[in-house]
Order: structure tokens, then C-alpha cells, then sequence
């Protein structure tokens, strides 16, 4: 089976999020992601990770104003210097982790701007940001995320605009974050995809469609897809990033670790 990690910003929510690492250890998961740790001291996220022999597989670039509505400012042009010292802020968190895989949030793109604009923008944030964290030995991802339903206007919202992004930038260490519950939206024909893609691919996330819930609850044939992601020589991590419809632990019976 995949190597399965547990998202912490979306299970075990039925606890404060210092306490969700012991339950996701608890539980049989050994690597960990979440969206942003900059809350919290990076020494002491080390000790939660350390503490309960937890991985940290991938966290996300500082996104602007995450409350506000911002989901990245990749794409903005006023906001490059912002940009810039977010990836720094996050090398350092991520140095600090253990963390090799960063995730960069395109952004939703102002009415203001124009296309052409906020993909040149794009491309020269995220190709300055490769080369920050190929010095770092850090993967860059890029995640295509549904514009359809959760984020109307988000500018990479298809596998096919991150792989254009990935061959214009043209650097080893970017690659395509495909989360299966985005892909299912915008794309379906998800295990032919991941086949076509899988060179590109640097992480995957799973929730089943609709409702974002745990597997079994929607249209996706989970049991087939993960076998098809082992069978097709993914060795990357692959993380439960789903809301439980109840209990986190009574969602898990997908996943094999379970304790
Ligand atoms: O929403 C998702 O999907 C994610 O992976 C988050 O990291 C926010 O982009
Ligand atoms: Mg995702």
C-alpha cells in the first residue's frame, strides 16, 4: 500500500493541534502534514514531530491573508517582496522540520490583473523561489486546486496549467501536487492521469467527492486507486487530507496502519 500520511489541519480536529500528533502517531501514521506551522515556534513542532516519531511530509508557503480570503499570492504582482521572504520564513521552518516538499499556493487572481500578468508573475515567483530551495535540497509543489466548487478563481486549477508552469520553469525540483479530490472535480479519469503524470508527480493528497469526506462516502473507488498508485511505482507520500464526517478514528478504515 502507499505511504500514507495524515493532514492535521483537517483530522483529528476533535483535539487542539499540538495534541494531534500524538493521535495521528496513535493512530499508525508515521509522516504528518498541515497547512501553515508559522503559529508556532519551529523548535517546538520539532519536538511534537520528534516526540511521536512523526515525519513532516509537506507544508504550505505563507499564503497573505489566509482569514481574509487569500489563497496564495504566487500570482500577484504587487506582492513579490511578500513572496520572497515567505519562502524564506518557510526553508527556514522547513530546515528546521526535516520537511524536503513545500507546497506554493498559485493565488486567486484579482479582476484587476490581467491573465497575462498573473501567469508571468507566477512563473517568475515560483522559478525564483526553485532556485531558493534547490540550494535548501527542498522540493517545490504546485497544487492544482478545483476553481469549480471550494475556490472559485484559483489559477492553477488543472493538472495541465501546472505541467505548462512546470516545462516553462524547467528546474528539477518543481513538481505537481495532485490531490485526487481537486482532480476528481476539474478532471476525473484520475488513475490514467496519475499514470500520464507521474513523473511530475511530487505528492498526493486524497478526499472522496462530494463533500470532501473520508473514503467510502462519495464516487471515488479508493481500494482500486491506491492499488493502481502502488502499482504504477509512486514512492511518495500520499496524505489523508479529508473532514471526517464524525469521529477522525472512526474514518480510517481505509487505511491500513490503522492501530
Ligand atoms: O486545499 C487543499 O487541497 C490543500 O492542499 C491545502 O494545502 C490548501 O491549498
Ligand atoms: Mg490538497
Amino acid at each position: 500500500m502507499p505511504r500514507f500520511a495524515a493532514n492535521l489541519s483537517m483530522l483529528f480536529t476533535e483535539v487542539d493541534f499540538p495534541e494531534r500528533f500524538a493521535m495521528a502517531r496513535a493512530a499508525g501514521f508515521e509522516g504528518v502534514e498541515y497547512l501553515f506551522p508559522y503559529a508556532y515556534p519551529k523548535e517546538r513542532l520539532g519536538q511534537m514531530l520528534s516526540d511521536n516519531q512523526l515525519t513532516q511530509v509537506l507544508f504550505n508557503l505563507p499564503p497573505g491573508n489566509w482569514d481574509a480570503g487569500e489563497r496564495g499570492i504566487a500570482c500577484l504582482p504587487d506582492r513579490v517582496e511578500e513572496f520572497q521572504a515567505g519562502v524564506d520564513q518557510a526553508i527556514d521552518y522547513a530546515k528546521a522540520l526535516g520537511c524536503r516538499q513545500l507546497n506554493c499556493l498559485a493565488g486567486l487572481k484579482p479582476a484587476n490583473v490581467s491573465d497575462d500578468i498573473a501567469w508571468q508573475t507566477l512563473v517568475s515567483n515560483v522559478a525564483w523561489a526553485a532556485g531558493r530551495l534547490a540550494d535548501e535540497g527542498i522540493t517545490l509543489c504546485l497544487e492544482a486546486i478545483n476553481s469549480r466548487v471550494d475556490m472559485p478563481g484559483f489559477v492553477l486549477d488543472t493538472s495541465g496549467k501546472v505541467l505548462a508552469l512546470i516545462e516553462e520553469i524547467d528546474a528539477d525540483n518543481v513538481r505537481l501536487q495532485y490531490d485526487l479530490y481537486h482532480m476528481q472535480i476539474m478532471e476525473g479519469d484520475l488513475v490514467r492521469s496519475m499514470e500520464c503524470l507521474l513523473p511530475w508527480i511530487g505528492h498526493i493528497q486524497f478526499a472522496d467527492n462530494p463533500g470532501r469526506h473520508e473514503p467510502g462516502t462519495g464516487e471515488i473507488n479508493f481500494s482500486n486507486v491506491f492499488a493502481a498508485i502502488d502499482a504504477m511505482g509512486y514512492d511518495g507520500w500520499v496524505s489523508a487530507e479529508y473532514r471526517p464526517t464524525g469521529a477522525t478514528g472512526d474514518s480510517l478504515g481505509w487505511f491500513p496502519g490503522k492501530a
